[in-house]
């Protein structure tokens, strides 16, 4: 039988957030912002110990099966959460500590830090809500540039591309990229790629090419001019699977940083409407950066 807390134990634990870290008193906040305030502080105590194992070995059920204890209200928007943060983590720590920002307070609940810049640079709009949020909002300027900074130093264009950069290539599997047939057909792709790389026609999706495993076409004059996308399989097979017609009109809920998107342009040839809906101001420049660059038109 455990011991009942005394009041003063309770006090204490509604004042530290759930998860003991030093909070003061939790702010009075309404509807999504008090569930974004809880999914991101659950999201750190389950952080905590994906990160005191290995991020890297454990599996993703794992984090599930640390999400679906019942004290984690929110899984869905918890589980997403450290998903993003996990993914975003080394440009986060590098972002963390070129901008020299942390003082051994905030070190000791790095976690929490983690997922809420990961929300300031990548994510949700960041209510001012909880102590960490306050601290790190008066600091957002500085995690901007600071970021800014770590894509011009890598010599990279976007955040993606440092994250494929951070990526170790993975040895197993092929890369894909898709054709953008509003600017070039896939022959001619093919034929331009084959003079540098092994490349062939995959067999299921007609404007996809595979290319052998670790093959960097960061730079490659094709992808910089929008001809090609460097785009999984998976996702190259979303918008085929609606099998859009010209003409059509079609809304992308989730659009940035617009892959879906300027597909569904392609395979609609240019005729009809895509409605692209974007939350966050940061990702609708990259949405309209994509759509730029893949020739694209009738996109709102
Ligand atoms: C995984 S990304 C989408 C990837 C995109 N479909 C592609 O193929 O390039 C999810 C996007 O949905 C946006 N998002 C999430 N909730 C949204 C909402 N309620 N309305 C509009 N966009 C939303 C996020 O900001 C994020 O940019």
């Amino acid at each position: 039988m455990g011991r009942v807390p005394t009041k003063q134990q309770k006090n204490n634990r509604s004042k530290d957030g759930g998860d003991g870290t030093q909070e003061k008193q939790k702010p009075s906040l309404k509807g999504a912002e008090r569930s974004a305030y809880f999914a991101r502080r659950e999201a750190a105590k389950v952080l905590r110990v994906v990160l005191q194992g290995d991020a890297n070995r454990r599996a993703l059920a794992s984090i599930k099966s640390l999400i679906y204890k019942p004290s984690v209200r929110n899984k869905k928007a918890t589980f997403a959460l450290i998903c993003q943060t996990l993914k975003h983590l080394p440009i986060i720590k590098d972002v963390l500590e070129a901008s020299s920002i942390l003082n051994t307070k905030w070190k000791r609940q790095q976690e929490l830090v983690y997922i809420i810049v990961y929300d300031i640079l990548f994510g949700q709009a960041v209510a001012v809500a909880g102590d960490a949020e306050k601290y790190l909002m008066r600091h957002k300027n500085a995690l901007q540039s600071t970021l800014k900074q770590l894509l011009l130093r890598r010599n990279v264009k976007n955040v993606e591309q440092l994250i494929a950069l951070n990526q170790l290539p993975d040895v197993s599997l092929p890369r894909y990229v898709r054709v953008n047939t509003l600017k070039l057909d896939v022959d001619s792709a093919l034929l331009e790629l084959k003079e540098k790389y092994s490349v062939e026609k995959d067999d299921l999706l007609p404007d996809l090419l595979i290319l052998p495993p670790g093959t960097d076409l960061h730079d490659h004059p094709l992808v910089n001019n929008g001809s090609i996308f460097m785009q999984g399989k998976a996702s190259s097979m979303v918008a085929p699977a609606l099998n859009p017609e010209p003409g059509w009109e079609v809304i992308d809920a989730c659009a940035a940083p617009g892959n879906k998107t300027v597909h569904l342009a392609a395979l609609m040839k240019r005729k009809g409407r895509i409605i692209a809906c974007e939350l966050n101001k940061q990702r609708i420049k990259r949405l309209k950066e994509t759509i730029k660059l893949s020739g694209a038109s009738s996109i709102l």
